[in-house]
């Protein structure tokens, strides 16, 4: 069994109850091997988590999990006290975004590939960001250099990991689980992928979860390791996230995203 309550008092923004996953097996007795099960979470809105363990330990079946996107997995979730099973699955992943280790670009753009999601039935109804919005944020994590009419299949992967970040986090969830973004980036842009994400969560009272092998940098508040089917915390006392928007120059946000958050978020 595993734990991780981040105790704020308030109440958590998502829940996740009793979580567990099993392995594939081409078997047909009950010999599935477990990869975690009975783990429980809380998470508050602005937090940041990073979860991290061994290769192979179920992080990215956690996110998977939660996304309500793994057929192997189980687990009693709850968003803002609504139970999961309450929305639709794609009204869950509107709001619960899971940003996958390989990034998906379809489109002829990069503009249309960030926009693409608002082609979706679930996004009826929201403002979709416009050219200017789309350009900060990509200005904002190292890639100045990216046009919007690129090609996305022309991107390398660390700049077409960025570009499907930001299409996660300009659809304003309000969990964002993000797997690995910055596995692919130098430090410096790993730094601004970070930063912008935090200071998104911080902004927006978005929750984010992040998976991630590279040495801790400060912005989260407490760091989960699972191993062995278990989850651990530790927190972290002297974290840098609530100075995330220091040496992070983007624009305020824009009136129709602040605008977008508050419909997304009813
Ligand atoms: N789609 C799938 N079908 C069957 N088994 C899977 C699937 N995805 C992952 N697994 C298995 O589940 C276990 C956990 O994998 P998972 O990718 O969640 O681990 P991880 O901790 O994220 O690993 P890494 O750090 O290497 O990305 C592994 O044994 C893996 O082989």
């Amino acid at each position: 069994m595993g734990n991780f309550t981040m105790d704020t008092g308030a109440t958590p923004l998502l829940q996740v109850r009793d979580a567990s996953c099993r392995a594939a097996s081409s078997s047909t007795d009950d010999s599935e091997a477990s990869i975690f099960r009975g783990i429980d979470l809380d998470v508050h809105a602005g937090q940041i988590l990073d979860l991290v363990g061994p290769s192979g330990s179920g992080k990215s079946s956690l996110l998977t999990c939660i996304a309500r996107l793994n057929p192997r997995a189980n687990a009693h979730l709850t968003l803002d006290g609504v139970d999961a099973n309450d929305m639709s699955v794609e009204q869950w992943r509107t709001r619960v975004a899971y940003l996958p280790q390989k990034s998906l670009l379809p489109g002829s753009t990069v503009k249309e590939a960030i926009v693409l999601p608002y082609t979706f039935a679930s996004m009826h109804g929201a403002q979709r960001p416009d050219d200017q919005q789309i350009r900060d944020a990509l200005d904002a994590v190292g890639l100045a250099d990216v046009e919007l009419t690129r090609d996305p299949h022309d991107l390398s992967g660390g700049q077409a990991a960025r570009v499907s970040m930001i299409r996660s986090i300009l659809m304003f969830p309000k969990v964002l689980l993000a797997d690995e973004v910055d596995a692919g980036l130098d430090d410096t842009n790993a730094w601004l992928v970070g930063v912008y994400m935090a200071d998104f969560a911080h902004r927006h009272g978005m929750a984010l979860i992040r998976v991630r092998h590279r040495a801790p940098d400060g912005l989260a508040d407490a760091i989960a390791t699972l191993a062995e089917g278990r989850l651990t915390v530790e927190p972290v006392e002297s974290s840098h996230a609530a100075d995330a928007s220091q040496p992070h120059d983007t624009a305020e946000p824009q009136t129709a995203q602040s605008e977008q958050a508050e419909r997304n978020a009813q």
